[in-house]
C-alpha cells in the first residue's frame, strides 16, 4: 500500500478488548476514545472506546439505529463527533481530517458517487482527488476487478442498484487505502459481486490492511473478524476476540445486546 510509512509514528498498540494492555511496537489502525455523537439533542453514541491493530477485522454489531454508520461517517471524517479523540493509523482525525481520508475507504448505504457521471469519469475523479499515481491505469484496473467493463462510459445514474455497489468499492479501493469502512457492504451483490469483494478483501488483509464492517449476518461477522464490538443505546456492549466465540454464543450476545 501507498504512503504507509509517512504515519508510522510511535504510537502504542492496544488488543481490542483491553485498552490497558499496552504492547510497544506497532501503530495502531483506529484508536477511539470517549466517542460521543448527538444529533440536535439527541445522543446517539454515549462514550465509546475502542483500538483496532494494523490487519486486524472488526466487525461492528448493533440493532437498526444502534449508531453503526454512525461511527463509519465519523471515522471517514464525513461527520464530526460532539466529544472524544479519534486517531486512525497514528493521524488525528480532528486535527487533519483531510490527510485521514487519504488512508480510509468508505463502502456505505449512499454511494458517494456523481450520478451524472459515467463509471470511468467518477473514478478518475476520485483518483485524481486523492493523487493516485497513474490514475487512468488504476481506474481502467479497477474497473475490470468490479466486472463493470461493458458500463464503464455509461452515467452513473443508468447503473443497477448492484452495479452502483460494485463501483462503490471500486471508488473506496481506488486510493489503495489502509483502513476500509464497510456498512453493511454486500448490499444488492450478486454471487458473483460477492465472490469478487471477498477477493478483493483478501488481498486488502494480505497486504496488511485493516477493515471495520457491520453486517446484520453473525455468521458473516463471526467469519469475517478478528474481534467483535457490539452496541446498545450509544455505548458498547459487549466486545470478543471471534477466535474465542461460537456461533452460539454470539447469537446469545446479540440476543442480549439489541434487547
Ligand atoms: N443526520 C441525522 N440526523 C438526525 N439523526 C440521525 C442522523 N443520522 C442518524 N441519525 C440517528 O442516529 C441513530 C443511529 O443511526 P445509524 O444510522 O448510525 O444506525 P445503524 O446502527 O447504522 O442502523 P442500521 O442497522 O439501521 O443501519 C438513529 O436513531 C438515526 O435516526
Amino acid at each position: 500500500m501507498s504512503g504507509r510509512s509517512s504515519v508510522e509514528e510511535a504510537r502504542p498498540a492496544m488488543p481490542v478488548d483491553d485498552m490497558s494492555l499496552v504492547a510497544t511496537t506497532q501503530i495502531l489502525a483506529v484508536e477511539v476514545r470517549g466517542l460521543k455523537k448527538s444529533y440536535g439533542l439527541k445522543p446517539i453514541l454515549r462514550g465509546i472506546d475502542f483500538a483496532l491493530q494494523q490487519g486486524q477485522q472488526m466487525a461492528l454489531l448493533g440493532a437498526n439505529g444502534a449508531g453503526k454508520t454512525t461511527i463509519l461517517r465519523i471515522l471517514a471524517g464525513l461527520s464530526r463527533p460532539s466529544a472524544g479523540t479519534i486517531h486512525v493509523t497514528g493521524i488525528d482525525l480532528l486535527r487533519d481530517a483531510q490527510h485521514v481520508r487519504q488512508h480510509v475507504g468508505l463502502v456505505a448505504h449512499q454511494p458517494y458517487l456523481y450520478e451524472e457521471l459515467t463509471v470511468v469519469e467518477n473514478l478518475l475523479f476520485f483518483a485524481r482527488m486523492y493523487a493516485v499515481a497513474r490514475a487512468q491505469e488504476r481506474v481502467q484496473e479497477l474497473v475490470e476487478r468490479l466486472g463493470l467493463e461493458k458500463r464503464a462510459r455509461e452515467r452513473v445514474g443508468s447503473l443497477s442498484r448492484g452495479q452502483v455497489q460494485r463501483l462503490a468499492w471500486a471508488r473506496a479501493l481506488v486510493h489503495d487505502p489502509h483502513l476500509l469502512l464497510l456498512d453493511e457492504p454486500d448490499t444488492g451483490l450478486d454471487q458473483e459481486g460477492q465472490r469478487i469483494i471477498n477477493d478483493l478483501l483478501s488481498e486488502h488483509r494480505t497486504r496488511g490492511g485493516s477493515v471495520i464492517f457491520t453486517t446484520h449476518q453473525l455468521e458473516q461477522a463471526l467469519a469475517l473478524s478478528d474481534s467483535i464490538v457490539m452496541l446498545r443505546h450509544g455505548r458498547i456492549a459487549y466486545r470478543q476476540d471471534s477466535a474465542a466465540l461460537t456461533i452460539q454464543e454470539l447469537q446469545e450476545a446479540y440476543g442480549e445486546a439489541v434487547r
